[in-house]
């Protein structure tokens, strides 16, 4: 693997370590004879955006699945915020993941609520004690913040794709996680309206300090979000660096990649 990461410095010449939400090393995980992801090892720094390419089938929603304690790893590290989740208990677990926003590649809303009724059910249902008003406080505001808090009495069949997707963004940001985890967030969705989401992604980390991994095959997307890219082949990290320093190859793979999926 070839890793292209550079070390930090003040104006006064001194290093600085950047602080690790999310450290993967030698990460194994097979189903039966499929072995997917070989020695995966990665790290997003607190405060990065980390976009994870890869052709499909490569193991990417697996990965971001193992990080979120959804899997588990049949043998190596993935320690977030400081847990290795594959030991942690229920209670321990819960906690964990209270702390990652997970915004699933369909949304994930329920049909037959609201948009407020949306939000507020992992608010109820997660935080104890809120009143009434702080319900509807954090309520606008999550709303306020993706640009949609003129829908809040409308049901998601009112709504259009990339509506939908911000509202699924929102559901997960009003538990304030401090890692994001993205699976796809532009698939499906028209070239203006995946510019929409790639700018509410960057806003999101300004707004929430959050960290994230987004997963995408849209090289437009993984340009505009992300710090660092990472490149998952054959259930390994091939290149990891800038968009610029991942693509200044002439890999065969890599360059197949660039030249199949770059669209603007
Ligand atoms: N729970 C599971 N049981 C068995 N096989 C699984 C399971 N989850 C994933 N796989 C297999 O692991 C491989 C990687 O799946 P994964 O969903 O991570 O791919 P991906 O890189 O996210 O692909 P895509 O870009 O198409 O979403 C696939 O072959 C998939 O069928």
């Amino acid at each position: 693997m070839e890793t292209l990461n550079r070390a930090e410095e003040t104006l006064s010449g001194e290093t600085l370590s950047a602080e690790p939400v999310i450290e993967i090393q030698d990460l194994h995980k097979s189903f039966g004879d499929l072995h997917v992801l070989r020695g995966v090892d990665l790290k997003v720094d607190k405060g990065e955006n980390v976009v994870v390419l890869g052709r499909s089938g490569t193991g990417k929603s697996v990965l971001i699945k193992i990080i979120a304690g959804l899997l588990r790893q049949d043998r190596g590290k993935c320690h977030v915020l400081g847990q290795e989740a594959s030991s942690l208990n229920d209670k321990q677990l819960r906690d964990l993941r209270m702390k990652i926003g997970f915004s699933f590649q369909n949304s994930a809303l329920y049909d037959s609520m609201t948009v407020r009724e949306n939000l507020e059910f992992p608010l109820v249902r997660n935080i104890a004690n809120l009143s009434r008003s702080e319900v509807n406080e954090q309520i606008e505001y999550v709303l306020d913040a993706v640009g949609l808090l003129q829908t809040i009495n409308q049901v998601p069949s009112e709504l259009s794709g990339g509506q939908r997707k911000r509202i699924g963004i929102a559901r997960t940001l009003i538990l304030k996680p401090e890692i994001m985890l993205y699976d796809e967030p532009t698939a499906g969705l028209d070239p203006i309206t995946c510019l929409e989401i790639n700018e509410l992604i960057n806003e999101v980390k300004e707004k929430y300090h959050t960290s994230s991994i987004i997963i995408t095959h849209d090289l437009t997307c993984a340009r505009a979000t992300g710090d660092r890219i990472a490149m998952l082949l054959d259930g390994q990290f091939l290149r990891q660096g800038t968009f610029e320093e991942v693509f200044e190859t002439q890999e065969p793979q890599v360059k197949s990649f660039y030249d199949y999926n770059f669209i603007q």
